[in-house]
């Protein structure tokens, strides 16, 4: 973040070297002082759809941004023609530091972990109680990715009225030890102006008001009905975005930023749409950082050996004798074996495994 930061300060100090060198610096310092600041609410092949205020912008990157590329969520300062519409071009000159990155793994398409949304406070993992079928695996590596990037964990499960309440997945007692937050939603009634009514919609909305949402989900789990449910002319705005860059629907798989109508305060709040993206990367994540997410274990990790793994077979590793001495309480040994899970999710990078 830091680092990133100051990336920034040197490509915004650097001036353009004057005709005459006795200029005082600090005349030519605040470049592009008239910039307006904006959020990036779509990239479709260079062309980025950027909100300003109450209005949208297509901006392509100034030169002087060199190769640094904004990406969805990111607030990025805009010269030029702020008019919008398809022949009206504005130009970015700045990327402003990101509070959060979350990246997607790299795959046989793109070889490259990317930053896929900036500025994100929120991972919305959507996962169908069934049909399809929960996959818990790749549950765990949303979970991995969100402590990783800073995110606040949520899980939506959705189609409750397809199970058999009285017998639910063994999956939500996995969860509840993990303490993350979980909204089950379902089906109620028939559709109401053709949208289709979701138990539990409003659960959710309390969830995203005034934070930027990420959500990811398999194909057929009830993502769009969420979005069309929540953003009820999401398809209108989908539709809009690519209306303005002149290119058709479907064409861009990049992710695409939907503002929430106002809660009952007004406050907003925004949900990042991301289609095509099936993983997160997770080779660069570190093991320590996925563990503070857990300070129940803080105290047992005093007593594992330097570089352990906390694995079930780091024999040495100090965190079964905290669990079993009581330090973490009644929920400590499902936490444990939540935390080794996830720790395993990390590393597990087998072929096809987050799809499993
Ligand atoms: N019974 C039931 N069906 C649901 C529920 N939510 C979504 N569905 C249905 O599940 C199917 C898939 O839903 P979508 O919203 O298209 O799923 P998606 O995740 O957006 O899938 P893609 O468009 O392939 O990415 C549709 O037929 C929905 O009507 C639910 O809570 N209960
Ligand atoms: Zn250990």
């Amino acid at each position: 973040m830091s680092r990133l930061a100051n990336r920034y300060d040197e490509s915004d100090v650097r001036v353009r070297p004057g005709r005459r060198g006795s200029r005082p610096r600090t005349k030519e310092r605040p470049r592009h002082e008239d910039a307006v600041i904006g959020t990036v609410v779509t990239v479709d092949r260079g062309r980025y759809t950027v909100r300003v205020e109450d209005h949208t912008v297509i901006a392509m990157r100034a030169r002087e941004l060199g190769r640094k590329a904004a990406v969805v969520g990111d607030d990025v300062a805009l010269v030029g023609d702020l008019r919008g519409g398809p022949d009206r071009l504005a130009r970015i000159v700045r990327i402003e530091p990101r509070r959060s990155v979350l990246r997607r793994t790299a795959d046989d398409t793109d070889p490259v972990e990317r930053v896929i949304v900036a500025n994100a406070d929120q991972l919305v993992v959507v996962t169908a109680l069934a049909d399809p079928e929960p996959r818990p695996r790749m549950i765990d590596r949303c979970l991995v990715a969100a402590y990783d990037a800073g995110l606040d964990p949520l899980l939506v499960l959705t189609k409750a009225d397809r199970i058999d309440l009285d017998d639910p997945p063994a999956l939500l007692a996995a969860y509840t030890a993990l303490e993350v937050p979980m909204v089950v939603t379902s089906f109620t009634g028939e559709p109401v102006d053709g949208i289709q009514q979701i138990g539990a919609v409003e659960q959710v909305r309390e969830y995203l008001s005034g934070r930027v949402s990420v959500l990811v989900g398999h194909s057929g789990v009830g993502k769009s009905t969420l979005v069309n449910a929540l953003v009820p002319d999401a398809d209108r705005a989908t539709g809009h975005v690519n209306d303005v860059t002149g290119r058709g629907r479907h064409t861009s798989t990049s992710a695409i930023a939907l503002e929430l109508p106002p809660d009952e305060a007004g406050t907003r709040g925004w949900i990042v749409d991301t289609p095509g993206v099936r993983s997160f990367g997770l080779a660069h994540i570190d093991i320590d950082r996925i563990v503070t997410h857990f300070p129940d274990m803080a105290g047992g990790l005093e007593d594992c050996p330097r570089g352990c793994t906390h694995d079930d077979d780091a024999p040495e590793c100090g965190l079964d004798a905290w669990v079993e001495g009581g330090h973490a309480g009644a929920a400590g040994r499902a936490r444990l074996d939540s935390l080794r899970r996830l720790l395993h999710a990390r590393g597990d990078t087998s072929h096809g495994a987050h799809n499993r």
